[in-house]
């Protein structure tokens, strides 16, 4: 069952993201993808692979990406965060990753957990959330 997942990525990890999606592209093209506005882009230009793309991180794509998180739609979040450079919006980048943590959504903020939780979806790990997609009413699969 495809999952919705988000992909995000600051401006100096946006190369890290787009090979990171490229390499597992196969496994993505299976699902809903879903981005802030510049890595949307980014990663439609150098895939095959079709993003719904919110808007710009710091005009508030984090929050929309929330929003479905807050709604239990999101299956899964990859963020990779600069940890180096602090970012104008960062009160929105930490309200996405409490409402992670509020619903319970995986959500890897570096390349070594994106890893592992990609690996994860395509061994078929994110069966539990079927559930979640059966029965909240508005939440399509
Ligand atoms: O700022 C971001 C996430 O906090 C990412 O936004 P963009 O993908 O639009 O650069």
């Amino acid at each position: 069952m495809p999952m919705n997942i988000a992909l995000i990525a600051h401006d100096r990890k946006k190369d890290e993201i787009v090979n990171f999606v490229t390499a597992y592209e196969s496994v993505f093209e299976q699902h809903r993808l879903y981005a802030t506005g510049t890595t949307g882009t980014r990663i439609m230009e150098k895939t095959k692979l079709n993003v719904h793309r919110f808007m710009s991180g710091p005009l508030g794509g984090d929050q929309q990406i929330g929003a479905m998180v807050a709604t239990n739609e999101m299956d899964l979040i990859i963020f990779l965060r600069d940890p180096l450079m602090a970012q104008p919006h960062e009160p929105d980048i930490i309200a996405l990753l409490r409402l992670c943590d509020v619903q319970g959504i995986p959500c890897a903020t570096n390349i070594a957990t994106a890893e592992i939780l990609v690996k994860a979806l395509d061994r078929g790990d994110f069966a539990w959330r079927e559930l979640v997609h059966k029965y909240k009413p508005g939440v399509d699969g």
